[in-house]
C-alpha cells in the first residue's frame, strides 16, 4: 500500500499545548515520497486555533517530500467549511483579528512551500476551506463537490487570500460575482472556470487521481521541480519580462550543476527511466 506511517519524535514533555488535543490534521509520507496531509476534524473540518496550529506543524514536517497532497478524511461530504464560526463567536474583535492574520499567514505558508502542493477536493470547500485549496499549486476536484466564498453572507470578506487568489485564477468578473453572491459552484463548473486543474467524474476517487498526478511529478528531477515552482512564483510577482527572465535564469542555474541533470541525459542516451536523487 501507499502509506508508510511517519513516526514523529516528540521531545519528552515539551509537547506543544495543542498536541494534547485530538489530532485534527495529520500527515504521512508514502513510499514514493509524497506527503499526504489529512484534514480530519469532524463534522466539517472547521478551522479553529488548534486546527491551524496542527496544519502549520504538518506542513512544515512535509517540506522534504517530493510533492504534497492536501485532502479531507471527511470526503465526499466536506473538504473544509472554513473558519470555525462557533469558536469565532467566542472571540473578541481583537482575537478575531489576530486569528485571521494567523490564518492568512498559514495559507500563504502553504503557497510558499518549496514543493508542489495538490489539493484533492471531494465535498464542500467553502470560505477558508476554499481559500486553503486556492493556495495549493494544483486542484483536483470531484464533480459532486461544491465550492464557494460565502463570507459576504456573514458580512465579512474572504480573509485568507480569497479576494486575491480567486480573481488571479478565474478572472476579476467571475471572482466578483462569486464573492458578492456567495454562490457555490459544482466541481464541473469549478473546472470550467479554471479554478480546478483536473475534474474527476468517474469512479476513481479524487485522492487516487491526485496521487497519480503526484507520482508523475515525483518521478521528475526534484531540484528542477522546486526550482521551476520558485521561478513561476517569483516571475508572477508583477515582474517586468526582463526581470522575470532573470528569475528563470536563476532557476536554471540551480539545476545546471546537479547530478540529476547528468542522470537525465544518461538515461535518455541509454533508453531507460532516470533515477533522480535530488542531488
Ligand atoms: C459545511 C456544510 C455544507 C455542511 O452541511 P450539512 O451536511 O447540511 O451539515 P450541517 O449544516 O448540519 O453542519 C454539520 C455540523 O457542522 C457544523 N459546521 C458547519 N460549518 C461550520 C463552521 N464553518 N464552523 C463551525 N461549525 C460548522 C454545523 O454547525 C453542524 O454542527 P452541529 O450542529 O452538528 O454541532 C454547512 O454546514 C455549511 O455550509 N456551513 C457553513 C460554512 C460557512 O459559512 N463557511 C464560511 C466560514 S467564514 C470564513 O471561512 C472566513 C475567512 C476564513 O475567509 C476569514 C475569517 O476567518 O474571518
Amino acid at each position: 500500500m501507499y502509506l508508510i506511517r511517519v513516526t514523529r519524535l516528540l521531545a519528552g514533555n515539551k509537547r506543544p499545548r495543542w498536541f494534547s488535543s485530538e489530532p485534527q490534521v495529520t500527515s504521512t509520507l508514502t513510499s514514493s515520497e509524497i506527503g499526504l496531509i489529512t484534514l480530519n476534524h469532524p463534522p466539517a473540518n472547521a478551522m479553529g486555533r488548534v486546527f491551524l496550529q496542527q496544519l502549520k506543524h504538518e506542513m512544515k514536517s512535509m517540506e522534504d517530500a517530493r510533492c504534497i497532497i492536501l485532502h479531507s478524511a471527511l470526503a465526499p461530504k466536506v473538504f473544509s467549511a472554513g473558519a470555525d464560526l462557533k469558536e469565532r463567536a467566542t472571540m473578541t474583535m481583537e482575537e478575531a483579528e489576530a486569528f485571521v492574520v494567523q490564518l492568512r499567514t498559514t495559507v500563504q505558508e502553504l503557497s510558499d512551500l518549496p514543493v508542489p502542493v495538490i489539493a484533492a477536493i471531494d465535498g464542500v470547500a467553502v470560505g477558508g476551506g476554499l481559500e486553503l485549496a486556492l493556495a495549493a499549486d494544483l486542484r483536483v476536484i470531484s464533480a459532486r463537490s461544491k465550492v464557494g466564498l460565502p463570507e459576504t453572507s456573514l458580512a465579512i470578506v474572504p480573509g485568507a487570500g480569497g479576494t486575491q487568489r480567486l480573481p488571479r485564477l478565474i478572472g476579476e468578473g467571475r471572482a466578483k460575482e462569486l464573492i458578492w453572491t456567495g454562490r457555490r459552484l459544482s466541481g464541473v463548473e469549478a473546472a470550467e472556470y479554471g479554478l480546478a486543474t483536473r475534474l474527476v467524474e468517474n469512479e476513481e476517487s479524487t485522492l487516487e487521481t491526485a496521487m497519480k498526478l503526484a507520482e508523475e511529478i515525483a518521478k521528475k528531477g526534484p531540484v528542477a521541480i522546486r526550482a521551476s515552482k520558485w521561478s513561476i512564483h517569483e516571475g508572477m510577482k508583477e515582474a517586468s519580462m526582463e526581470n522575470a527572465l532573470e528569475v528563470e535564469r536563476q532557476a536554471y542555474a540551480r539545476v545546471l550543476p546537479t547530478k540529476d541533470r547528468l542522470e537525465g541525459l544518461a538515461a535518455f542516451r541509454e533508453g531507460r527511466t532516470p533515477n533522480y536523487r535530488g542531488e
